[in-house]
């Protein structure tokens, strides 16, 4: 009988935050996969039709297929081909459409993968994904559920949904309140995932908190299909960094932190670099561990306000800046001033006595972080802007905004001292001189002498014979000799 070769599909939701991470997993598994099979073996990475696009600009066909490194790119559509816009369209309806179609297509694309002669054996999707589950079942596939945030999101969703429920709820109402959950330390209800706290039905995004229990939901009921006890996760930390969350779930989850995955700067960008700024030059001429450095990450969007407040505390703090503002908050935020400051950028005159900062639309973040010249980071918490920094031993001032941002603010705080949590202030601003204070500690000796810490042992997870690459590797193994 042919052996098949062994055939990976990584599936990913269409956005920055989440092809990142997937795509990283796509490299790790096609190296160690080559390393160890000896024989070949296939990876096809899968996002939908409107990230595709922007990842591959010159493909023309929405079904075409891209090679890169080993891997295989083939687009679902979702049935918002053209991309999802907050301002026309229902954030319900998209997670709807998305679902239908996305299982259709998605369905079509394995089975013309095995018509092909190229089935597919193991199954990886992520956040908001679940729906490929049933996929896999249906072709008796293994599947995997990759989670792409902090195992303490994972492990405080994994008890909301199944034994501390109420608890949650009814401390939902008080941010300052504490919930007690197992193995975990007390955490504060401003600390949890903010879908598990919001008090008003009205918010946009509570129609998020289904689609979240549904990926649980699908674990239990994976498990129960292939007579296991336990489900199988694989998520992007290292368990070095959340040994209280791995202790929290191992009861109930099998999980294994095969991260923080890393990848280079430009790999699976929708978001383009700024191509006429030339900051890497700017940090170049900058003193070791001087600059600011500022993003938001590739969704949030910031009140005018608050951009005014953080553009006063970054002057008042007499420190160099670069501040990445994406095209789509600077028309809601930024005054002409700080536009005109990019065009005398964009002449070459980069700084005026005064005025230290450098604007971005976007740039290369891994590289940013790894420059000599950075020593903070004034970010909002995504998950890979949060492993990103630890890795690069880079302190942070955490100004978390929803998700699960709230809970790695408590991480960098808490849990590993790499950081200072902002006070917000009216209306949910975080003021001028607030920011100023944080940028302060952040650059102090103590937080500093943490995040040179962790940045080791991060480091030593990942590296060879490390746990995170242990993790990897037996996961490969058991795949390749299924
Ligand atoms: O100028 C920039 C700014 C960011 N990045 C990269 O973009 C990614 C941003 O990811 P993340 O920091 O996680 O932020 P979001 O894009 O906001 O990610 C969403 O998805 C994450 C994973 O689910 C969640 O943790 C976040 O809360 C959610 O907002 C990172 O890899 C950055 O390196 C760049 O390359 N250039």
């Amino acid at each position: 009988m042919e052996i098949q070769a062994p055939h990976f599909l990584i599936l990913s939701y269409p956005a920055q935050g989440h092809i990142n991470p997937n795509l990283r997993l796509a490299k790790r598994l096609a190296r160690e996969a080559a390393a160890s099979a000896g024989r070949s073996v296939h990876i096809t990475f899968s996002t939908a039709v409107s990230a595709h696009r922007q990842m591959f600009p010159s493909s023309g066909a929405d079904r075409s297929v891209e090679h890169d490194d080993g891997i295989s790119f083939i687009p679902y559509s979702n049935g918002y081909d053209d991309g999802f816009d907050k301002e026309k369209h229902d954030v319900g309806n998209y997670m709807t459409a998305m679902k239908r179609h996305g299982a259709e297509t998605l369905a079509a694309i394995v089975d013309d993968l095995a018509s092909g002669g190229h089935p597919v054996t193991c199954l990886i999707y992520s956040f908001f994904m679940s729906w490929a589950a049933d996929i896999a079942r249906d072709r008796g596939i293994p599947c995997f559920l990759h989670w792409i945030q902090p195992a303490t999101a994972f492990a405080v969703y994994w008890h909301a949904f199944h034994d501390c429920g109420s608890a949650i709820s009814a401390a939902a109402g008080d941010l300052s309140g504490l919930v007690k959950l197992p193995e975990l330390p007390p955490m504060r209800v401003r600390d949890l995932p903010s879908f598990l706290t919001l008090t008003s039905s009205d918010d946009p995004y509570a129609i998020l908190l289904p689609h979240l229990r549904e990926m649980f939901e699908t674990l239990d009921a994976e498990a129960a299909v292939a007579k296991i006890t336990k489900p199988r996760v694989l998520v992007n930390t290292a368990d070095v960094m959340e040994a209280p969350a791995m202790a929290s779930v191992a009861g109930s989850v099998e999980i294994a932190g095969v991260g923080p995955l890393l990848g280079d700067a430009t790999e699976g960008s929708i978001l383009k670099e700024d191509e006429n700024t030339r900051y890497m030059e700017w940090l170049d001429g900058q003193a070791a561990k001087s600059v600011v450095y500022v993003s938001f990450g590739s969704m949030s969007v910031l009140k005018k306000e608050q951009m005014e407040e953080i553009k006063k505390g970054l002057r008042a703090s007499g420190r160099p800046y670069l501040w990445v503002v994406r095209k789509d908050n600077r028309l809601e935020g930024l005054e002409l001033e700080e536009q005109e400051e990019e065009e005398e950028q964009e002449d070459g005159e980069y700084l005026g006595e005064k005025k230290k900062g450098m604007v971005v639309e976007w740039c290369s973040q891994a590289r940013v972080l790894a420059h000599r010249a950075v020593g903070c980071f004034v970010t909002h918490c995504g998950w890979n802007s949060t492993v990103e920094s630890l890795i690069a031993g880079v302190p942070t001032v955490a100004v978390p905004q929803w998700t699960d941002q709230t809970t790695n603010a408590w991480l960098m705080e808490r849990a590993w001292g790499t950081g200072v949590r902002v006070e917000v202030g009216r209306e949910g601003t975080v003021p001028a001189e607030e920011l100023r204070r944080c940028v302060e500690t952040a650059m102090g000796e103590e937080i500093r002498r943490k995040a040179a810490m962790w940045m080791e042992k991060v480091r030593d997870a990942t590296r060879e014979g490390g746990l995170s690459d242990r993790n990897v590797k037996s996961f490969v193994e058991e795949i390749i000799s299924t």
